[in-house]
């Protein structure tokens, strides 16, 4: 059995969502020959640490009932310099302007000779060159499907399973918050503050709900594809972007009289990155529905290959989570 030790930074919606499904996980994890021991989880108050291993559930459960897992007063980068582990869970939430606490996160857990697996786009949007150049010179994994469409595979899809095969284009939806708003506003005349409200509390808004509903989320997602797959230096002035804020029920109705529906489309080539609210014919493999995310991968040799899938959610993103440590520890 192999033991791989690791740290949850950020234990927010989707650190609890990686904490449960290593929980629900564990056998799966020891029939491949995985021990996964977390050894430290960390919020911003502070940190549960145990070199053995720490409580998964008893972390759970301080966290919804005191609201914080802190019974020390330290930090990730602190952890990741004292804490022998091997793996950093990055978590945190995404900050495209300094690249928030998760870019120093993983430099440090370069620096130390770790492997990450991040659902945080905020470093790999300011910062990705610097970021995989850290990561070979440490020679450490560095694996983030979980940051473009949630469960949804897309980079591993388009690295890995369609390897070798040119991609020319990658457009679809890639924020369920606003498909989740713009489906609900349309199909229930729901309000838009209501939905937005009720997606912060279902764990699949930003922590800053403007990055989702103002197309920032999406463009994040497309200068990650733009650089994983298409290998290009992008960041986010790159992108020209517009958000769902203007979009009125009147015109989702309108479009739908006329056979559309209007989607938050971004699309990435190497040419252009953009992202705008667009009309989509309403029976178009793109016109999915709720907090589902869908990208159409244009292909050299394959044609087009469209992929769908929850976009957001603790469990539906951990799924990716768990998929990149497996894919780096498994015995594949
Ligand atoms: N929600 C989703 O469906 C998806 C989210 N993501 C990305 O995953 C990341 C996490 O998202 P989500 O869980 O929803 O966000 P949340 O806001 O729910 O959680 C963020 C967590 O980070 C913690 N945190 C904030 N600052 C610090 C700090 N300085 N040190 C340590 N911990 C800190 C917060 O602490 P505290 O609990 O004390 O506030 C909280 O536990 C984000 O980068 C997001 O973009 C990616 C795919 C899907
Ligand atoms: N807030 C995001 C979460 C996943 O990245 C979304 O709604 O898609
Ligand atoms: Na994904």
């Amino acid at each position: 059995m192999k033991t791989v030790r690791c740290s949850i930074l950020g234990f927010g919606a989707i650190g609890q969502g990686v904490a449960e499904v290593l929980l629900m996980k564990k056998e799966y994890l020891e029939s491949i020959g995985l021990e996964v021991l977390v050894v430290a989880v960390v919020d911003s108050k502070g940190a549960t640490v145990n070199p053995e291993g720490v409580d998964l559930a008893d972390c759970l459960a301080r966290k919804r009932t005191v609201g914080t897992v802190a019974i020390e007063k330290l930090t990730g980068v602190e952890i990741i310099r004292s804490i022998a582990h091997e793996l950093v869970i990055e978590t945190t939430p995404t900050n495209i302007v300094t690249g928030g606490v998760g870019l120093q996160n993983m430099f440090t857990a370069f620096e130390t000779g770790k492997d990450v697996v991040t659902s945080n786009k905020g470093p790999l949007t300011l910062k990705y060159r610097e970021l995989m150049e850290a990561a070979k010179a440490a020679g450490s994994n560095f694996r983030f499907e979980a940051t473009v469409g949630g469960s949804m595979p897309v980079i591993n899809l388009a690295n890995e399973v369609l390897a070798g095969n040119q991609l020319k284009s990658i457009k679809g939806i890639l924020n369920g918050t606003c498909n989740y708003i713009l489906t609900r506003m349309l199909e229930e005349r729901a309000s838009y503050k209501d939905i937005l409200t009720e997606s912060m509390e279902l764990g699949i808004a930003e922590t800053d709900p403007t990055y989702d509903v103002e197309g920032i989320d999406t463009a994040c997602k497309l200068v990650i594809l733009a650089n994983a797959i298409f290998g290009r230096d992008a960041t986010y002035k790159d992108v020209e972007v517009t958000g769902i804020t203007k979009i009125t029920p009147e015109a989702l109705e309108m479009a739908y009289e006329r056979g559309h529906v209007i989607k938050l489309i971004g699309e990435v080539s190497r040419e252009r990155i953009h992202v705008a609210p667009r009309l989509v014919p309403i029976n178009h493999p793109l016109a999915v529905r709720g907090i589902l995310n869908v990208a159409s991968i244009d292909t050299e040799l394959a044609g087009e290959i469209t992929v769908t899938g929850k976009g957001a959610g603790p469990i539906e993103t951990a799924s990716a989570v768990l998929s990149d440590l497996v894919a780096i520890y498994g015995n594949r």
